[in-house]
């Protein structure tokens, strides 16, 4: 199933707390969305009003054109996975599944136990007996297997270990390839997981600050390093960065469209040019206010 997700002009307060200004954006269907934002962005906002836990303030969040709040026809189409504590859960997790599967119309219960089998998770054991790591295996089992065409993982790797999060990633890909859908993942593992992303969305105090498909980003993010006037005139109209004096010279982190001619002259007149590590244009660009008033959109 297709699922269009969409804000319009959606803010969200919480008392005297504006945390989402104004958001317009579209999930496409069966893409694979990175979110990314500092502590406070309101990336978890954000999630929370599309898993329906709260309401916006104004404006409006639907899927395929229908309004996604209190809307028990949407839920099936929707699975949030965040990081939880199942400490007062005594259900064994084989239980846990079997209730989900009563309740969530696409899960597969097969897939769930071929998953839990390949992360090596017992099912037999109470949830609440869970380790920090095997209580994030068992929600991305659960969110993986529940099959909703709109899959939220929010930070659901921490604690998990870096060889199971790898499997999680190869198998969150050959997922993709079987049954296409929109995930959301929320993450600050922006170096392991870039290869999986193909949308960026980035918050910064509440606002989108950049929302462009993964490929132009990388690249957009360009370094000019060599003689500080030549830098200068080169980078000067395209949005700096980072600045960095260097002796006599200076590296220039930018981003945007520079011709592939200017970029040649460059190199001419002695200076050097590279691109960007994805991560590095991402905690640029989320690292304060100086870059909030800009936009990036395709
Ligand atoms: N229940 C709440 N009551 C009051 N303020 C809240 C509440 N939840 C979030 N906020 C505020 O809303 C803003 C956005 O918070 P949110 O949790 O969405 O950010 P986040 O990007 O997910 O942060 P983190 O990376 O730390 O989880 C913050 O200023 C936060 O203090």
């Amino acid at each position: 199933m297709k699922a269009e997700l969409e804000f319009k002009q959606v803010n969200l307060h919480y008392g005297p707390v504006h945390a989402l200004k104004n958001i317009n954006l579209v999930f496409r269907p069966h893409k694979i969305y990175g979110l990314f934002g500092r502590n406070g962005a309101g990336k978890t906002s954000l999630l929370s009003l599309i898993a329906s836990f709260q309401k916006p303030s104004s404006g409006t969040v639907t899927l395929n054109e229908e309004t996604l709040f209190e809307n028990a026809r949407l839920t099936p189409f929707v699975y949030f996975v965040y990081p939880r504590s199942f400490e007062t859960d005594y259900h064994k997790a084989k239980r846990k599944l079997e209730i989900l599967a009563r309740h969530r119309v696409y899960f597969d219960m097969g897939y769930a136990l071929d998953l839990a089998d390949k992360f090596k998770l017992d099912l037999n054991s109470p949830v609440n007996t869970f380790s920090k790591g095997m209580a994030g295996i068992f929600q991305i089992i659960c969110g993986l297997a529940a099959r909703a065409p709109v899959t939220i993982f929010d930070e659901a790797y921490l604690g998990i270990d870096e060889p199971v999060r790898k499997l999680f990633y190869d198998e969150l890909l050959d997922e993709q390839t079987r049954l296409p859908r929109t995930f959301i993942l929320s993450t600050r593992f922006a170096s392991e997981m870039e290869h999986l992303l193909e949308e960026i969305i980035v918050l910064s105090e509440g606002k989108v600050v950049l929302h462009d498909d993964y490929t132009s980003i990388i690249s957009k993010g360009i370094s000019v390093t060599g003689d500080a006037e030549i830098v200068d005139a080169i980078t000067k109209p395209y949005e700096i960065l980072n600045e960095e004096r260097l002796g006599t010279g200076k590296s220039v982190a930018v981003y945007g469209e520079i011709p592939s001619e200017t970029l040649q002259q460059a190199r001419k007149s002695g200076l050097r040019i590279s691109t960007l590590r994805f991560q590095d244009v991402i905690t640029q660009l989320t690292k304060g206010e100086e870059h909030n008033e800009t936009e990036h959109r395709r």
